[in-house]
């Protein structure tokens, strides 16, 4: 069993040293992770030496060895997680924790002790560990799965080290006592199933940063032109399925082309970025934005009417026109007041279709401009 979960745990380094070389390097912690495994099984390999070996490698070398495994999975955990790796007083902790085992098996032999230390350190690691996924919103699978998983391995080892100090600690590693064999089964099991869950974690992170890609535009962060259309159908169709409300604005940056010109196509893409931030925010929840191409953004306003829809539109245009930040980029570059055309079109009744609405909607930012832009205009 134990020599079995060793080898799986092996092909699970294998198998996060794939993921390593072909992930994105945002997704970080793989190399910790895939060492962690390796690390355990080495000290597998040195516990099944024992007799062979001095007790010295095969006690308390090998614990070492385990402790510092578990070590690499929790500081592959933190880059994972975006914190720092700092691991430091565990690193204290494993030669603290071998210079006591060293004690009790050379110089005062005693395996209650032994266990008794190993245990509460391992509790403590995995408690540290779990605690650390706890402080994070669990949204995926493969969270949930390591936040358990480093739970039960916590209490399993509290259990552990409870029944040690109570005088059940039989009189070795391989005694075949129930107890004992479940202990073996879950420890040896370890690698395997932490490695398991950080590559559920990984492949769930790079499912998100894909989708991400996917459906927002690189330059803004706003919804791209794909993800918005697929939203404004959806609700196009539930708007003439119940019957309610729904009102677009097509939002076009006035004379944006003298930007590019006067100041240079980077200070555009940053007027660009600080629009996008700008139209975020007055935004209601139900709302999306979108880049709807080059200097033009749409909004979809489910629930909201045409005429509460301009209100919003003038909202914006408000917003937009507000002062640069004295430090921002922009303000630096000498670029003035933003201004912006908005067209409105709201759902006109059960024939319509979003083709018409969102004509309607260009037609009215065309007589915006048309009328001196700066300005709202309505369908
Ligand atoms: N910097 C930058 N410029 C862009 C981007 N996409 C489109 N543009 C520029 O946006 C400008 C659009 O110009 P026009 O369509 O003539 O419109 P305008 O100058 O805003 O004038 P009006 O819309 O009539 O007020 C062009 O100069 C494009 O090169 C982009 O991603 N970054």
């Amino acid at each position: 069993m134990i020599v079995l979960a060793g080898i799986m745990g092996l092909l699970m380094a294998v198998v996060m040293f794939s993921m390593r070389r072909s992930y994105p390097k945002s997704i970080r912690g793989l190399r910790e992770w895939t060492i962690a495994p390796i690390t355990c099984c080495a000290s597998t390999v040195l516990f099944a030496l024992r007799g062979v070996l001095p007790d010295l490698i095969t006690i308390v070398i090998a614990n070492m060895v385990l402790l510092q495994g578990c070590v690499f999975y929790y500081a592959g955990s933190q880059l994972f997680l975006g914190h720092p790796r700092d691991t430091r007083w565990w690193s204290v902790s494993i030669v603290a924790v071998g210079i006591v085992l060293f004690w009790f098996s050379a110089i005062q032999p005693n395996y209650a002790v032994r266990l008794a230390v190993f245990t509460l350190a391992i509790a403590a690691l995995f408690a540290a560990h779990a605690r650390l996924y706890l402080r994070h919103p669990l949204l995926h699978f493969g969270m949930r799965l390591m936040t358990g998983l480093l739970v039960v391995q916590a209490l399993v080892a509290a259990l552990r080290f409870v029944s040690v100090v109570l005088g059940a600690a039989g009189v070795g590693l391989l005694e075949a006592s129930l107890f004992q064999s479940l202990y073996i089964v879950m420890y040896s099991l370890t690698a395997l199933m932490l490695s398991i869950a950080g590559v559920l974690m990984a492949t769930d992170r790079v499912r998100v940063e894909f989708e991400f890609l996917a459906t927002h535009d690189p330059l803004t962060g706003v919804l791209n032109r794909r993800a918005l259309f697929a939203f404004v159908e959806a609700e196009f169709a539930r708007s003439q399925h119940a019957g309610t409300p729904l009102s677009l604005l097509m939002l076009d940056a006035d004379h944006f082309k003298n930007i590019n010109d006067a100041f240079g196509h980077q200070a555009g893409d940053e007027v660009l970025r600080e629009m996008a931030q700008r139209l975020q925010s007055p935004l209601p929840a139900a709302a999306r934005l979108g880049r709807y191409g080059g200097e033009e953004f749409l909004v979809a306003l489910p629930g909201l009417s045409p005429e509460a829809a301009r209100v919003v539109a003038e909202r914006l245009r408000e917003v937009l026109a507000a002062p640069f930040d004295a430090s921002s980029l922009l303000a630096v570059a000498g670029i003035g007041r933003l201004t912006v055309s908005i067209g409105v079109a709201g759902v006109q009744g059960a024939t319509d279709t979003l083709d018409a609405m969102l004509a309607r909607a260009d037609a009215a930012l065309y007589r915006a401009k048309a009328q001196g832009r700066d300005r709202v205009e309505s369908a």
